[in-house]
């Protein structure tokens, strides 16, 4: 932070960076994995640092939030059992149990110390943790995974960037490790990137996947505070004919107007349409 001001540097988006004003700093340590920062910010309330990357701001966090949990689970006809991989600011969390044909939600996260300082300074997203549907698991998802087979309906990977502790969830095995713990007919959405910024990536993710998926397609939200205002999701289905880009599963409009301030059916499918420079890549 300089001169009143945090800035979003790294190698990862060469040459651009998102400054936000700070109001003041909130908490700054190193965890076992990374360094956590919780600043105060003037217009975009509280905000998560993870290694000098923006993870979340109240401001806008339910843009990525609702897209990534709506996805998978409205393309799922009945998920009962939910795994979220990362997420421990426990926004997806609070928008899974939104669904009440949920009977179990399991968050596994890495880091303590980012479950322990959501809970103290991002009230509105770790509530979640509260409800009685809810377990946590702090550990490595690469190695959770492997300990469940047959087991989940709906698994989402709500994870920081590759370079860090995310890492090995954007590999192969990962993707293997995920379908082995779903149940037939399963749902998954991981966070992949930004289609501006990191298209061989989301290419390789998507070669990647359809290695181990039947159906796999590339969506995306928008939301200021991430690099280049925008960021996807891989949604992946075990079953061969789902068509995960129409939801199988609507809320009324009254319903979506209470539950929701993103997501919507109609934007369920209109985040599937991509530019042609990124649908020719995706292919
Ligand atoms: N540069 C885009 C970063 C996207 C980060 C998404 C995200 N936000 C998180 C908060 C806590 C734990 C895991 C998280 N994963």
């Amino acid at each position: 932070i300089k001169d009143g001001w945090f800035r979003e540097i790294s190698d990862m988006w060469p040459g651009q960076a998102m400054t936000l004003k700070v109001k003041n700093v909130l908490h700054h340590e190193k965890s076992k994995y990374q360094d956590v920062l919780i600043f105060e910010s003037t217009d975009y309330g509280t905000v998560l640092v993870l290694d000098n990357v923006i993870q979340c701001t109240e401001r806008d966090e339910f843009a990525y939030q609702e897209m990534i949990t709506h996805l998978a689970m409205n393309s799922h006809p009945d998920p009962k059992k939910v795994l979220v991989i990362g997420g421990g600011d426990g926004g997806v969390l609070r928008e899974v149990i939104k669904h009440d044909c949920v009977e179990e939600a399991v968050l596994c996260d890495i880091d303590e110390a980012v479950i322990r300082l959501s809970k103290k300074y991002l009230p509105g997203m770790s509530i979640s943790y509260q409800h009685p549907k809810v377990k946590v698991h702090v550990g490595d998802g690469f190695k959770f995974l492997d300990d469940y087979k047959n087991e989940f309906d709906v698994i989402i990977t709500d994870s920081s960037d590759p370079e860090g502790p995310a890492e090995s969830l954007f590999q192969k095995p990962y993707f293997e490790l995920l379908f082995g713990a779903l149940k037939e007919g399963g749902v998954i959405t991981t966070q992949a990137e930004n289609q501006w910024l990191h298209l061989p990536l989301i290419t390789k993710l998507k070669k990647d996947c359809k290695e181990v998926f039947p159906t796999v397609e590339y969506a995306y939200t928008t939301i200021p505070t991430y690099p280049s205002g925008q960021i996807g999701f891989m949604v992946c289905s075990k079953d061969a004919n789902r068509d995960v880009s129409k939801p199988l599963r609507k809320w009324t409009p009254e319903e979506e107007d209470k539950l929701c301030r993103y997501y919507n059916a109609k934007i369920h499918e209109a985040s599937f349409v991509l530019p042609t420079f990124a649908r020719v890549a995706l292919q």
